[in-house]
């Protein structure tokens, strides 16, 4: 039982809208002799371990109050994740490594992130409204379809779905998955938004992930793609309040000439365990 009990490392589990994610403070390195992708693709399994769509690791940075690393729960590491950028700015708040207004650095560049009472805002980098390319049309295998792509610190595409609440699951699952894994079409794999506009600033958002290669019940990046989208497509005014599976959503930008400029995310963040993840956490 000793044994058992003597490598553990400290954990948080925390949500976005519906978004999970494993938290650890790797600042002293706790995880040096760890494959970190195999660690994050055991601990990541629902059922057998703690269960999460992703783990970000909270470490020390030469340029910012932090850096973040995010991890899919398939093991594979991620440039931005927009719910997780969220939760990592509330758990660096909560461990007094941050003010309440901070800088953190993602592989995607530098992020601004404010506390705003129960919930967070994170700033994103302008966006080239010519990056979007709008009104594409393709046969994924299921008949041809209209979709719209961006990029929001990783892939996104957009689908406009009148049917987005009442669509099946499985149906869900079969175009996110044929989307996803075109590859002569997007050779890094896309995240697949299937949005609903329902309102002159309210949109209905369901996102089937690569790396968790499933519906996740909210994604922030593709929120903000989806919002953006809806705005050049449907003329949808921002802020937009985007209805994700797990809660809401809000998404801010403004467009000046060819780019998008003062992009933000905000909502819910929240920690709702620590604990210690032990080593029957990650045995196969
Ligand atoms: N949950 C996300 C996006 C995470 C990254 C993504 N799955 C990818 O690697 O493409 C979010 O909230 O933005």
């Amino acid at each position: 039982m000793g044994g058992f009990l003597t490598v553990k490392i400290k954990f948080f589990k925390m949500n976005g809208a519906g978004n999970d994610f494993i938290v650890i403070d790797n600042r002293e390195n706790a995880l040096k002799d760890f494959d970190i992708s195999h660690f994050v693709r055991m601990v990541c399994r629902r059922g057998k371990s703690i269960g999460a769509d992703g783990l970000m690791l909270l470490e020390r940075s030469d340029s910012a109050d932090f850096k973040m690393r995010y991890f899919n729960s398939d093991g594979s590491e991620g440039e931005m994740c927009g719910n997780g950028a969220r939760c990592i700015a509330r758990f660096a708040n909560l461990m007094n490594v941050a003010k309440e207004h901070m800088r953190f650095e993602t592989i995607a560049g530098i992020h601004e992130a404010v506390i705003v009472g129960e919930e967070v805002q994170i700033m994103f980098p302008d966006l080239k409204v010519n990056d979007f390319k709008l009104l594409q049309r393709h046969d994924f295998g299921f008949g041809p379809i209209e979709y719209h792509f961006g990029t929001v610190g990783v892939p996104h595409v957009v689908i406009f779905r009148g049917d987005v609440e009442s669509m099946e699951d499985e149906l869900l699952l079969n175009w996110g998955r044929k989307i996803r894994y075109a590859l002569d079409v997007f050779p890094r794999g896309t995240n697949v938004n299937f949005v609903k506009v329902v309102g002159p600033s309210h949109i209905i958002v369901r996102t089937y992930e690569r790396g968790v290669e499933n519906e996740t019940l909210a994604c922030g990046t593709g929120s903000i793609a989806s919002s953006i989208v809806s705005f050049l497509i449907h003329a949808v005014e921002p802020p937009v309040t985007v209805k994700v599976r797990g809660g809401e959503l809000k998404v801010g930008f403004e467009r000046c000439a060819d780019e998008f400029k003062n992009v933000y995310l905000q909502g819910d963040a929240r920690v709702v365990a620590e604990g210690y993840i032990l080593p029957d956490a990650w045995k196969e």
